[in-house]
């Protein structure tokens, strides 16, 4: 149960809501008991008085009948109010479990989440979360109102008499808490393993959605059903057993209550034979107890979910208790500003082959200075990005932004002094416009023509039926490969940023396009820093220096006409990349 216990913390702010929720269901539950045992003795005394016509004619109907009423309208009433209260606090607290999962994840991106599953995380924030805020609805919130009817039913029963409330106490007790125990024991693994496989079944399914295109040109597409129908088939197959203990326990918790009304009978008789209470009175404890049922009758469902209820919450903080790749100071220094430095820095991927994609890689690059980085696939370049905007830290060496640490910079001010535009940049199934909006949220439609002009990207946006509005489609499916990296350019230029990294800008444009490009960059950045990624070499002549990079190490550095001359490895990359 130690899993549950940091979503109980959560609930405390929703206290109230559950406590009203709580009580007004208490309420329902008196007022339904007593409906129905007011009504039981109401027939059977008018029954009883009916045999005499004196005992008729003195008979009050009235009060009776008013007290039924009264107990079905509070019933009524009651459960209106318990339904919206305990709702409201469901909500809550599904509102506060998605907040509170978002912010665990969000420090954890990108680095921590690499080994998820996009299907998976998806699953988790929504039915996992979902299945835990039935802890409330199911779990704490019928136990406190079966407490509380126990008590005072309980008490009734005993000012009755005590062997009446032994009973009720006994069979009320065993419903509550035998039969919840025996099919919490029964569903425990039947639950964990249906979570599982829905879990597998959904991550399988949004996979196969995405990648549908390609699992039907490979003709893959019906092995990929076969194998969603066999998870499908594993999921039924849990249900179905989870179903037969669900009928379990409802033939359980009926038998109870016939035994415990029948057991209550049999004691009460000889005591309305002792005149300890009137024979009308057989049918109110009768048919009271039998109501009083009702209040423990969800227990055993949600004692048999709890194996799913804890799955859920296993695997809520199976992600939440990962310790982020990178933490943020929380007294930052101040200065975020001068030449941007790696001293010595080694890196490896965890879980990756232990090899390093970056080794005693030292470079320095000036304020305002313009830089390449160049090198075959699989080099180290992208990682190096990575590094310069923290996605991960150094495994060794350090990387310095004038006299300051990266790691002493504080989240904010490293966004707003470094960007990244990286291959991997998203966009979003949204419009062009809000598309561009994430990075500046308060920008004029001039300023994003402006960012569209400097992108190139500005004439094709034109010429769209809706232009800014026009839909990009999910993960920008509407555009072609250059047209969707010109458009995160164009939102990385509406960013006021001193240093730039652009990881492979020109990759997908056409020869004419990346020489355009390139100039109206260079244009654009005057006077900030470019740290440019790439194994194209348009544009190469126009950096400051060019660092060539292979195997995660730095080969050698200096102007593209320099190590033209000077480094025949460089000379071979470049020729091959097209020079
Ligand atoms: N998330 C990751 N986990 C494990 N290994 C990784 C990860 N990302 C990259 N690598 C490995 O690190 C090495 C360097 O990769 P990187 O992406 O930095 O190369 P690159 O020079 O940018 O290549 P490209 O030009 O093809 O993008 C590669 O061997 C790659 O397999």
């Amino acid at each position: 149960m130690r899993e549950l216990l940091p979503f109980v913390r959560l609930f405390w702010p929703s206290r109230l809501w559950i406590f009203w929720g709580a009580f007004f269901g208490l309420a329902t539950m008196v007022a339904s008991v007593g409906l129905l045992a007011l009504s039981g003795w109401f027939l059977s005394a008018a029954a009883f008085a009916g045999l005499s016509v004196i005992s008729a004619r003195e008979f009050n109907f009235f009060t009776p009948s008013a007290g039924v009423r009264g107990f079905a309208i509070l019933r009524t009433g009651g459960r209106y109010a318990e339904r919206i209260l305990s709702h409201e606090a469901t909500f809550r607290l599904l509102a506060s479990l998605r907040v509170w999962f978002y912010q665990r994840i969000e420090p954890l991106a990108p680095a921590g989440l690499l080994r998820h599953r996009s299907g998976d995380l998806l699953s988790r924030i929504v039915t996992d979360i979902d299945t835990l805020d039935g802890l409330f609805l199911r779990v704490i919130s019928p136990l406190l109102i079966a407490l509380g009817l126990a008590a005072i039913a309980g008490t009734f029963l005993w000012w009755l008499s005590p062997v009446l409330a032994l009973i009720f106490w006994f069979f009320f007790a065993l419903a509550g808490l035998l039969v919840p125990l025996l099919v919490r024991h029964m569903g425990n693994q039947i639950g964990r393993t249906m979570q599982q496989c829905g879990a597998r079944l959904r991550t399988a399914a949004v996979e196969d959605m995405q990648g549908m295109a390609d699992l039907m040109v490979y003709g893959a597409d019906t092995r990929h059903r076969a194998r969603l129908l066999e998870e499908s088939e594993r999921l039924l197959m849990q249900q179905e057993r989870m179903a037969r203990v669900s009928g379990l326990s409802s033939a359980l918790m009926t038998l109870l209550a016939g035994l415990a009304a029948v057991s209550a009978l049999f004691a009460a008789i000889p005591l309305a034979q002792q005149s300890v209470f009137d024979g009308a009175m057989l049918a109110l404890i009768t048919f009271g107890i039998l109501a009083t049922f009702e209040a423990v009758l969800p227990i055993p469902h949600a004692f048999q979910f709890l194996g799913k209820t804890r799955e859920a919450a296993r695997r809520l903080l199976e992600v939440t208790e990962v310790e982020p790749a990178v933490t943020f100071p929380e007294n930052p220094c101040r200065e975020a500003a001068g030449a941007l430095c790696l001293k010595s820095v080694s890196f490896a991927y965890a879980g990756g082959s232990g090899a390093e994609a970056l080794r005693d890689v030292s470079l320095s690059v000036a304020d305002g200075a313009k830089v390449a980085i160049v090198g075959p696939s699989g080099s180290g370049k992208s990682t190096l990005a990575h590094l310069l905007v923290r996605f991960w830290d150094p495994r060794s060496g350090q990387i310095t932004l004038g006299d300051s640490d990266l790691r002493q910079l504080s989240e904010e001010q490293l966004r707003n002094t470094i960007t990244l535009v990286s291959q991997k940049s998203h966009i979003f199934c949204a419009t062009m416009r809000e598309n561009l909006l994430i990075a500046a949220p308060h920008a004029d439609e001039q300023q994003l023509w402006q960012a569209l002009e400097q992108a190139q990207l500005a004439d094709f946006v034109r010429g769209l039926p809706e232009g800014l509005d026009t839909w990009a489609g999910e993960g920008g499916a509407r555009l072609s490969g250059g047209q969707a990296r010109r458009l995160v350019l164009a939102r990385a230029l509406l960013k006021n940023v001193s240093i730039w990294v652009l990881d492979e800008p020109t990759e997908g444009l056409d020869a004419v396009t990346q020489q355009q490009f390139m100039a109206t960059l260079l244009d654009s950045l005057a006077g900030q820093t470019l740290i440019l990624i790439t194994h194209i070499t348009a544009g190469l002549e126009a950096m400051d220096t060019v660092y060539f990079m292979e195997d995660g190490q730095l080969i050698c550095s200096g102007s593209h006409r320099q190590l033209l001359r000077t480094s025949e490895r460089y000379r071979v990359f470049t020729n091959c990349a097209g020079d």
